[in-house]
């Protein structure tokens, strides 16, 4: 089924969204029935949509025809159950292309993850994301962080030219910034926050009147991320600051070690309750044996998922 670009404002518009993992074999091959696998095991979950090959799912490690065999395994598995959000990124012919093919692959929209390497003032970001959404019909999301960050006066521009502009995720975590543009912005874009492990950030979100994340524990503790998210939902601060003390605190311990550790403790946790996506890939690195088992604790006091 279609989404139209308000059909994906709308889905986004409440409800826990999550970023599935991508997997790899041994050999670091994309790895498509394990993908599909995991995919039937989360989307029975809860979660709104699913982003394929996002920031956790290693968008930027992709290569050649892998992105558009992700992307079709990603349509195909969720197809009926839960929409799915493609990652697109890079520099603007590449996510043109990306973009093109995620929308002729059946996929609900796209997150324009940030570009690549250089600084760029707000003219050039303002035709990166232009020249995007006009090459697609479908819902774009821009994703706000690293050299990617956009002022209110370039998301009001971008607003008027782009009617399928329809989202904004931040991953910068600039509560000034974040409330400058929801102030301006109002109800013209759904709003997402997509900060590394969003759940620490959800109930800050929520009071400044953007309450949707996008939950990557989801991929490794599903039952909690729809736990916490539902507490947040209902302002329940008791079970927020049970797994915050619990689980987060001590997982961002564990996450803040080594750089880039936001995506492979994702993986680490999959590997740990029995649905392995393989090694991340370089320039990531996985995490050390003593660091799965402090990960793997903290899991079990949690419980079965
Ligand atoms: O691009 C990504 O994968 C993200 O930044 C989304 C994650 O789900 C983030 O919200 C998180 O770590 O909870």
């Amino acid at each position: 089924m279609q989404y139209t670009p308000q059909d994906l404002k709308q889905v986004m518009s409440s409800g826990l969204l999550s970023f599935p993992v991508t997997d790899f074999d041994a050999h670091g091959e994309f790895n498509a029935a394990s993908y599909a696998a995991r995919l039937e095991w989360l989307a029975p979950y809860g979660a709104s949509a699913l982003f394929a090959a996002g920031g956790t799912g290693e968008y930027f490690s992709l290569y050649g025809e892998e992105y558009g065999q992700i992307i079709r395994t990603a349509v195909e598995t969720c197809r009926g159950k839960v929409p799915i959000i493609a990652g697109a990124g890079g520099p603007t012919r590449t996510a043109i292309a990306h973009a093109q093919e995620a929308e002729r692959l059946g996929a609900h929209g796209i997150l324009l993850l940030p570009h690549y390497l250089t600084e760029a003032g707000q003219e050039g970001l303002i035709a990166h994301v232009e020249q995007v959404c006009k090459s697609v019909q479908f819902g774009v999301i821009v994703y706000n962080r690293d050299r990617t960050r956009f002022t209110p006066e370039s998301l009001t521009i971008l607003a008027e030219r782009c009617p399928n502009l329809i989202g904004f995720k931040d991953g910068m975590g600039n509560i000034e910034l974040m409330s400058s543009i929801y102030m301006k912005m109002g109800d013209r874009f759904a709003y997402l926050g997509g900060l590394p492990t969003a759940e620490v950030y959800a109930a800050a979100y929520k009071a400044l009147g953007t309450p949707v994340y996008s939950s990557a524990v989801f991929n490794f503790i599903p039952k909690t991320a729809m736990q916490f998210y539902e507490a947040v939902r209902t302002d329940d601060m008791a079970t927020q600051h049970r797994l915050l003390k619990q689980f987060f605190m001590p997982y961002l311990k564990i996450r803040n070690r080594v750089e880039g550790y936001g995506v492979s403790i994702i993986k680490a946790g999959a590997r740990l309750v029995g649905h392995d996506a393989g090694p991340v890939r370089a320039p990531l690195s996985d995490l050390k044996p003593g660091e799965m088992d402090e990960l793997k604790a903290l899991i079990d006091a949690l419980g079965p998922q």
